[in-house]
């Protein structure tokens, strides 16, 4: 490395966006091999090379211009303030950034944490939530197992990443403040070394994340129903409308959010649609 001008891609090295990451990738045609442990891999057919990096020093380091695009966290890139831009969210990775604070806790939000103990690892976005509401409070900084911090006595309240809530359960806590919401991004600095290059594996994972989250829903239908059907599933730019050897009938092709595609069968079906079938779609262009 060091010397050539590869395009270099930082994505995490272990943790739970480590595998996302790769998978990722993989679905979008960059093909590499990691090592056993080694924190990097050439992509064949690309000039790309990928750094394998703790998830929370991809930001700071794009920003620095280590890597020129990297896979993280969006509490990550908020918390580092790094100067970098967010090129697309990728669709995982979702989760709150919450103050928490014991169930049987009186306090009713941020403004009644007044001289509080926050144990966090996110002291930059804690500090900057409860100045808005006049609050400065006593940051404990740490970089895991925040929930527990209360119990050993150490905090009145955390600030830690909340997705299905379970932790908090289990350690007897609740939400009292949400500060935002975060999801997996892929980010790129200004001073990209082969903007050529970036732009190709953005469009590339655009394929992939607008994929996962669309099927293709294909269904015949009377064209006198078509307007309402259209309605129904009206697609990412249009439906693709095809006639049948019945003049009064025709077979549409049409994008539909995969959350929605149950509703939307049922929907098309109670028109007077037939033959009503969903495609899963793995990559696209559109
Ligand atoms: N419970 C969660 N659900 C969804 N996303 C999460 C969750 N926890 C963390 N994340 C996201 O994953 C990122 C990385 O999390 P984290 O640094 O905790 O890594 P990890 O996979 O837990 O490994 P580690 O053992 O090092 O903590 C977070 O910054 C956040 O964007
Ligand atoms: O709402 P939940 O679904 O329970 O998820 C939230 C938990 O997930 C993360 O911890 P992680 O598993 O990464 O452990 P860590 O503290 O060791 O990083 C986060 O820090 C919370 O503790
Ligand atoms: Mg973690």
């Amino acid at each position: 490395m060091g010397t050539n001008n590869n395009l270099r891609i930082g994505i995490p090295s272990k943790g739970r966006l480590s595998d996302l990451a790769g998978d990722l990738l993989k679905q979008a045609g960059l093909r590499f091999r990691r090592q056993n442990r080694s924190l990097f891999a050439r992509v064949s057919d690309l000039p790309v090379d990928l750094i394998f990096l703790r998830t929370d020093d991809i930001p700071t380091l794009c920003a620095e211009g280590a890597i020129d695009m990297g896979i993280t966290g969006s509490d990550l890139v908020d918390e580092a303030g790094a100067d970098v831009s967010v090129r697309m969210p990728l669709g995982v990775g979702r989760c709150r950034l919450a103050i928490c604070v014991p169930e049987d806790s009186p306090a009713e939000s941020g403004k009644d944490l007044a001289g509080a103990r926050i144990a966090t690892s996110f002291p930059t976005i804690s500090a900057n939530h409860l100045a808005k509401v006049g609050v400065t409070p006593h940051l404990v900084n740490l970089s895991g197992s925040v929930e527990v911090m209360i119990s050993l006595g150490i905090a009145d309240a955390i600030v830690d990443l909340v997705e299905t809530g379970s932790t908090l359960a289990a350690n007897k806590l609740r939400i009292l403040e949400e500060i935002d919401t975060y999801e997996t991004v892929l980010i790129q600095n200004g001073k990209c070394r082969d903007s050529v290059t970036a732009e190709r594996i953005v469009r590339r994972l655009e394929g992939v994340v607008i994929a996962r989250d669309f099927s293709l829903l294909e269904y015949n239908i009377p064209r006198s129903a078509l307007a309402a059907a259209e309605k129904i599933a009206p697609g990412f730019n249009s439906p693709t409308i095809n006639p049948l050897e019945d003049q009064e009938w025709c077979a549409v092709r049409v994008m539909v959010k995969r959350s929605e595609v149950i509703d939307a069968m049922e929907q098309l079906e109670s028109l007077g649609a037939s033959a009503i079938m969903e495609t899963e779609i793995t990559n696209c262009r559109l």
